[in-house]
């Protein structure tokens, strides 16, 4: 089972200046499931297909505000809304249902002072209006929401912009029936994972080390010890729809825009034990770098002209065409999924380091990875912890009846193993797992 988060599917404000700016998602106008992506019913469709084959949808929740405070108009499913007179019909929203001066004490209820947890909390995130989620009324609404799209069979969710709201205000609406998964024998609580909070500094680090900034011999020790949180509480990632455009907590992280250092990333992320791990599926666009701000970083999906969302196109490799760059559907990715499942359960033993950029770890007796972020070749016997027998490399091929398409490894009856790497190559690794050794 994989968990696939998704933008927000409610109805947003229509941003014509820019045009059409991804994060114009990121305005509700109302809870109705309709725009740019589809329809409510189009919704349905596409998660009950998902579900039918395991892939279990999150959609990103954006329940800390509506749109911006200047201005009017009406959103991608007709409805109209008023930022001044703070009126959003479509749900309804009142007045009466944003923070306001009475626990926003700056002059112009925007936040400008981040150190301040009242500020951040009850003040405007960049003039967006500020609901009052202490209010029940407010509560009620964004309840009905969730369970609405729980009763549609979303499996969770993606809590955007969560420490712009109070964790008590949080909890209190997650506790109302939300928990229900509409009729299923698993409560809500054991898929929510409301505990469980992003690992920002996962990714910067990371990057780091792939940058070649931070030795690789230092991931020895990753996880809890480099002062991350509890493994099992952490949702790990590389890049995110907000750093992966270098704003936001992160900036600096790995793109698919820098693929060789990002699959390296990705690869190792995959086969280490720690944290719930996340693909980012992304699209391309034109940057523009002008003294180191991309001055098309707002620039939305691929599109037909007339603003609809462009279709995807798959390749015959199972890539994505049309401006999508689907990093989910990379061979090395994909394949690094399986072996992340083939070997869950498993400790991370074996390791392995040359002193320097390149690392090598083993997850019990069921995969094996080796990765050369050095510029020199790798020329190693390593002990692998598998069982005897010849394994397909999953970075460079596929298992297809029967046969390794890329290469294949040998391991000996004494776990042993002959690795060679060339540092010039586009995959400087190797990864190897029981799931389809021959
Ligand atoms: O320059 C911008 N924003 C100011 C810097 C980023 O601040 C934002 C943060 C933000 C970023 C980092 C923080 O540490 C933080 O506490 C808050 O979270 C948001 C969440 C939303 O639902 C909608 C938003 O417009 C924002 C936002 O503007 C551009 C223009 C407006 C949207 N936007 C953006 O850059 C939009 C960014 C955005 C949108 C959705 C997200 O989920 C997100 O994480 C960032
Ligand atoms: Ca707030």
């Amino acid at each position: 089972m994989s968990l696939t988060q998704i933008s927000p599917p409610n109805e947003n404000r229509v941003v014509t200046s820019p045009n059409r700016p991804w994060w114009e998602r990121y305005q509700p106008v109302s809870y109705k499931l309709e725009t740019r992506s589809g329809n409510e019913q189009q919704f349905r469709d596409m998660v009950e297909r998902c579900n039918k084959v395991h892939v279990r949808i999150f959609p990103d929740l954006v329940i800390n505000h509506m749109t911006g405070s200047g201005g009017s108009g009406t959103g991608t499913g007709g409805s109209h809304w008023d930022g001044n007179s703070l009126s959003y019909p479509g749900v309804p929203y009142s007045n009466l249902d944003f923070n306001d001066g009475s626990n926003c004490h700056t002059g112009d209820l925007n936040i400008h002072n981040y150190n301040n947890a009242e500020e951040v909390r009850n003040c405007r995130l960049v003039s967006l209006v500020d609901l009052n989620l202490g209010k029940d009324y407010v509560r009620g609404k964004i309840a009905d929401y969730m369970n609405h799209l729980i009763d549609i069979g979303v499996a969770g969710f993606r809590i955007d912009a969560a420490k712009h709201m109070w964790p008590g205000d949080l909890t209190a609406l997650l506790g109302r029936e939300v928990i229900d998964m509409g009729g299923e024998p698993i409560k809500m609580s054991e898929y929510f994972q409301s505990g469980r909070v992003t690992n920002f500094i996962y990714g910067i680090k990371l990057a780091q080390v792939f940058r070649k900034q931070n030795q690789a011999k230092f991931l020895k020790t990753w996880g809890e010890s480099w002062g991350m949180p509890n493994s099992n509480d952490v949702i790990v990632f590389i890049d995110n729809h907000d750093n992966q455009r270098g704003h936001g907590g992160g900036g600096g992280v790995l793109t698919h825009f820098e693929p060789k250092q990002y699959k390296m990333a990705t690869e190792f992320m995959l086969a280490h034990p720690y944290g719930w791990t996340r693909v980012m599926s992304s699209y391309n666009w034109d940057r523009n770098f002008q003294d180191g701000e991309d001055r098309n970083n707002w620039i939305g999906p691929p599109n037909n002209g007339d603003m609809s969302i462009k279709d995807v196109s798959i390749n015959s490799d199972m890539s994505c065409g049309g401006g999508w760059a689907c990093e989910h559907r990379w061979r090395q990715i994909y394949n690094m999924v399986a072996f992340r499942n083939v070997v869950h359960g498993t400790p991370l033993t074996h390791w392995w380091d040359n002193g320097n950029y390149q690392i090598a770890f083993a997850r019990g007796n069921k995969g094996f990875i080796v990765i050369n972020a050095e510029g020199n070749d790798l020329n190693s016997n390593l002990q692998t912890g598998l069982p005897q027998g010849t394994y397909c490399d999953v970075i460079s091929g596929n298992y297809e009846n029967g046969q390794c398409t890329g290469a294949s490894i040998h391991v000996g009856g004494d776990g042993q193993a002959h690795f060679q790497i060339s540092g010039g190559s586009e995959d400087p690794v190797i990864a190897i797992h029981i799931g389809n050794f021959k």
